[in-house]
């Protein structure tokens, strides 16, 4: 069982505009609702590929209902943490040209109950988690300390931790040596404090980032593919994509595709880079089905192009 913990999930509204004009009223040509948020959406492809899943989540107010409502029609089991603040409502707005723009809500303030109740939930859940996913931003009132808590007392418990984080999150917890992190190019090089290039550049990030305390660094590198730095070795992933229509999700899709295949070694990495690759070609934040999934366009090598320079370097 692989099971998620999301501190701060969305109900993620998409909305399609012909074009962002700032100033103006726009009147969106289409729209969708989708239960968000990192770990949510890390339990959905979990799910859309068959495997067991339990998302812990703190859920409160009409937007709260409705991501377990959501969540409920997917077939998506939940251990829901009640808070009294309400869920926030992430907006993206997707342009015909494909640009989108991503507005997320600071969600709300968890109180010291509330916090210990989320931390307690997790406990009682992770029994028989082989991996326990730990993702996306923190809500007001939890320290930036909570993700390393959360890893230490989940670690003594005995399971393997993934965590996607970023900023002082994904900095204090590294010195509970979680299994395995998946931050995405501007985290990683937010979290050695200078920019990336090429995949070299990648590369030492991520082995910096095994040195002060992380056991694998799976990195998501957009349109670029994916790295994945262990004490095995290291590797580079990519994926032919026939046409990009979302990439909310992809990451997470990722992270998904990473677990489900063992959260080990290439054959892990390349299932990572077949799910990122399926759902960017799909709409919204949906997560790929195994019939979405195209193995043979996934070419993963153990000789990392370094010199490689980045299509979305970060400066
Ligand atoms: N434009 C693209 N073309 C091809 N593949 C892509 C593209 N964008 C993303 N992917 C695939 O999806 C993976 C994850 O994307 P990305 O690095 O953007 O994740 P992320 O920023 O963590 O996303 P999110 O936070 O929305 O889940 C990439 O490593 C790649 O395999
Ligand atoms: O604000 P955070 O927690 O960093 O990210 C939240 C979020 O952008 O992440 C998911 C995509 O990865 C969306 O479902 C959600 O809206």
């Amino acid at each position: 069982m692989i099971l998620t913990v999301t501190p701060n999930p969305s109900l993620d509204r998409t909305y399609e505009v012909p074009s962002l004009d700032r100033g103006e009223v726009i009147r969106a040509t289409g729209e969708r609702m989708d239960p968000g948020g990192k770990g949510v959406n890390v339990s959905r492809a979990v799910a859309a590929a068959g495997q067991r899943t339990v998302a812990v989540l703190p859920l409160g107010g009409a937007p709260g209902a409705l991501v377990a409502d959501l969540l409920d029609a997917q077939g998506i089991e939940v251990a829901p943490v009640p808070v009294a603040g309400a869920t926030r409502s992430n907006i993206a707005l997707a342009e015909a040209d494909g640009v989108l723009t991503k507005i997320n809500a600071p969600g709300p303030e968890l109180s010291e109950a509330e916090r210990e109740l989320l931390l307690e939930t997790v406990r009682q859940q992770s029994g028989d988690a082989a991996w326990i996913a730990c993702c996306g931003s923190l809500p007001r009132g939890l320290a930036p300390s909570w993700y390393a808590e959360l890893v230490a007392r989940t670690h003594a418990a005995g399971a393997r931790i993934a965590l996607d984080t970023s900023g002082p999150a994904l900095l204090e917890a590294l010195r509970e040596r979680p299994d395995v992190v998946k931050p995405n190019a501007e985290e990683l090089a937010g979290a050695v404090g200078r920019p990336l290039a090429t995949v070299g550049d990648a590369v030492k990030a991520a082995e910096e980032l095994r040195a002060m305390g992380a056991r694998a660094v799976l990195a998501s590198l957009g349109a670029d593919g994916q790295l994945l730095v262990s004490d095995e070795g290291a590797w580079f992933g990519s994926a032919r994509v026939a046409a990009v229509r979302s990439n909310v999700g992809a990451g997470d899709s990722s992270l998904a595709g990473f677990l489900v295949a063992g959260g080990s070694g290439p054959e892990a990495l390349a299932s990572a880079v077949a799910h990122g690759a399926a759902a960017v070609q799909l709409p919204g934040s949906v997560m790929p089905t195994p019939g979405d999934l195209d193995p043979a366009a996934v070419t993963v090598t153990a000789e990392v192009p370094a010199d490689r320079v980045l299509k979305e370097p970060v400066s």
